[in-house]
């Protein structure tokens, strides 16, 4: 990387040349919202805030930080995990925003892609899909405010991988603008491209530190209106992972969402007003959907399915949602808890994967571990059973100071990051690296992968200015 170069004072004047003064922000009170996550678990301290209108303006937003040396940190609806959209504190770094990148630029049911700015938000691309009978799979609880440009940037995965694949799999094309400020217009809708390196799949899942995602062609799915949906009482984790070939054989495609809940997390919303629709003295929970086109037979096919689940001994109770507003309820238990976890106060979270059949020894394993390294310490552990990704997420003991327990957040990450190491499995299994886990995945990597990651980085972003220290930590 470049000596740090001193910042020319006329670089916001440029900027505002570029983008209108009213899009670049410098005030404190302005560069709030930017300078956080939505947890406040990360901040920072912007040079600026700019907020362009276009790909055009990025392209020139990115040229004109790049012949000045300075770093610029991509951000869309900022609800990430790992810090990956927060600047560094030093002063030095430019946010550059995409919320007001929000057209949808074309919506074709006939080849079922859809072609958006990066800056427009989930809900409004499952939206304008379900305007035309399509369906847009990439579901997540901030789909209210994330946009479709950081789920690209961060492979965003949600409730509906075990169908449909994470976010890169419904991605066809990219439009990027690289670390100098040229455009790379990738924004192809073909469905077969064998014609060498696949950029676009280099981009996804970079976090900003390879170029800009501007502009994406997005592949819908069929339209998927008959729903069955099913809340469950189990009596292990092990349960939960053998569940999973029974409800294939069952459901087969139709099975779109396998997700499990503990006892605690569990009670922590129930706590916060949802209704528990069992109040059964079971471990572990967890909330089974089917889904298919109008007339299928989902709800015979759940019913079938947890028949012989009871039967097996895998389920011990289970309800069945009659109405949509039951449906909401049984989605609420599950997707409340992140968001109900911030009451406990801070969070030390871990989004880790293993082979599903190494689920119930992970579980196993960390319980005792952790309440070894700090009695009292409180496991909320909840996630997508069906891929194999737990949120092993940590509050602290009732008694210990919110300070106190962010300061062992280290040690106690280490535990859970060896043991799932030690389990073949990943330490980010859909949120990420951002800042917070990148010295931790480089750790855990060979350092033939870490060197081949340094390459790629190195040759698309040679003087280190798009988000630095994100994805692979500096030095
Ligand atoms: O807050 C978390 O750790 C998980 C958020 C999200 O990935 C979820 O599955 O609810
Ligand atoms: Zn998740």
């Amino acid at each position: 990387m470049d000596p740090v170069t001193p910042v020319p004072s006329s670089l916001t004047t440029d900027l505002a040349a570029v983008v209108g003064a009213d899009h670049v922000l410098t005030d404190a009170a302005d560069v709030a919202p930017y300078a956080t996550d939505w947890r406040g678990a990360y901040a920072g301290t912007p040079l600026a805030v700019v907020r362009p209108g276009s790909t055009d303006e990025v392209s020139a937003v990115v040229r004109l930080a790049h012949e000045a040396g300075v770093a610029i940190v991509p951000q869309g609806g900022n609800t990430g995990m790992c810090g990956g959209a927060t600047p560094s504190g030093d002063g030095s770094q430019v946010v550059l925003s995409l919320g007001r990148m929000r057209k949808i630029r074309d919506v074709d049911p006939v080849s079922s892609t859809m072609t958006v700015d990066a800056g427009v938000v989930l809900a409004e691309v499952q939206q304008a899909a379900a305007s035309v009978d399509r369906l847009f799979p990439l579901s997540l609880a901030a789909e209210g405010s994330c946009t479709v440009g950081g789920n690209i940037a961060t492979n965003a995965g949600g409730t509906a991988v075990l169908r449909y694949g994470m976010m890169r799999s419904l991605v066809l094309g990219l439009e990027v603008v690289l670390p100098d400020g040229r455009v790379w217009d990738g924004l192809r809708s073909l469905r077969k491209d064998n014609t060498g390196y696949d950029l676009t799949q280099l981009f996804i899942g970079a976090e900003g530190t390879l170029g800009i995602v501007t502009g994406a062609v997005l592949t819908l799915h069929p339209a998927t209106p008959a729903r069955a949906t099913s809340w469950v009482a189990l009596p292990s984790v092990a349960a939960a992972a053998s569940l999973l070939p029974l409800l294939r054989d069952h459901a087969a495609e139709r099975l779109t969402t396998w997700e499990l809940v503990s006892r605690p997390a569990l009670d922590l919303v129930v706590s916060q007003g949802v209704p528990d629709p069992l109040a059964c003295d079971a471990p572990w929970f967890g909330l089974i959907e089917l889904a298919g086109p109008a007339g299928a037979t989902v709800g015979d096919d759940l019913e079938s399915a947890l028949g012989a689940a009871v039967e097996a001994g895998l389920v011990l109770d289970a309800a069945i949602a009659g109405s949509p507003a039951q449906r909401d309820g049984l989605w609420a238990l599950r997707e409340r808890i992140s968001e109900a976890q911030e009451s406990l106060g801070p969070t030390i979270k871990h989004d880790v994967s293993v082979p599903i059949t190494s689920l119930d020894d992970l579980v196993s394993r960390l319980a005792p571990a952790l309440e070894q390294a700090l009695p009292g310490i409180r496991p909320i552990v909840y996630g997508h059973v069906g891929d194999g990704n737990l949120h092993y997420n940590l509050s602290r003991p009732e008694s210990l100071e919110p300070d106190a327990f962010w300061a062992r957040a280290a040690e106690l990450s280490a535990i859970v990051h060896d043991c799932t190491v030690e389990l073949d499995g990943s330490i980010s299994a859909e949120h990420g690296l951002g800042s917070s886990k990148a010295a931790a995945a480089s750790a855990y990597k060979s350092e033939v992968e870490v060197s081949l990651m340094r390459s790629v980085k190195d040759a698309l972003d040679p003087r280190g200015l798009m988000n630095p220290g994100k994805v692979l930590p500096l030095g």
